[in-house]
């Protein structure tokens, strides 16, 4: 079984967000693009604003969609990670469901402890940065 989660890798600033995995979710302590299941008709891109404004409280703008990654997890199941470059539109940050939150420049990308299935795309951010977050802080 493979489940579609949307992820937003937000920048501000020419940095990104990775937030912290709280203990009551699973995979907690691991760091990750905040984000969710996309449900049956929705597609990634609404899913990703719903997701952002439950989690986060801010809405946001999407500015580019970024490579998907499938992981195999341990328990047989597939995730299938489906990120995009986002803005903050409106509001201000909180955690509703995560515990801690990082703004993370080019050289400071790998200082947390991802979730596997984020590493590639963390790896593909990290070899575009210039192309993506410098251009798209403009
Ligand atoms: N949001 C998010 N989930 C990720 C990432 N990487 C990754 O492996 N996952 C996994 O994808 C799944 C998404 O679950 P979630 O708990 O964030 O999604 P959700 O809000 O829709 O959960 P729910 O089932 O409680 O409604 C989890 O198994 C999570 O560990 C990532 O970068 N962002």
């Amino acid at each position: 079984m493979t489940i579609p989660v949307a992820c937003a890798v937000i920048l501000a600033d020419q940095k990104v967000l990775a937030v912290r995995r709280s203990k009551d979710m699973p995979l907690s302590g691991y760091w990750e693009f905040p984000g969710g299941k996309v449900e049956v008709g929705e597609i990634p891109e609404s899913c990703i604003v719903r997701e952002i404004g439950e989690e986060l409280g801010i809405r946001i703008r999407v500015l580019a969609s970024l490579p998907n990654n499938t992981h195999a997890m341990t328990s047989g199941k597939s995730i299938l990670l489906i990120p995009f470059l986002a803005a903050v539109e409106a509001g201000e940050i909180k955690l509703y469901e995560h515990d801690q939150l990082s703004w993370l420049g080019q050289s400071e990308l790998f200082e947390v402890n991802w979730a596997p299935a984020d590493i590639a795309v963390v790896k593909y951010l990290e070899e575009n940065w210039d192309d993506l977050i410098v251009q798209f802080s403009k």
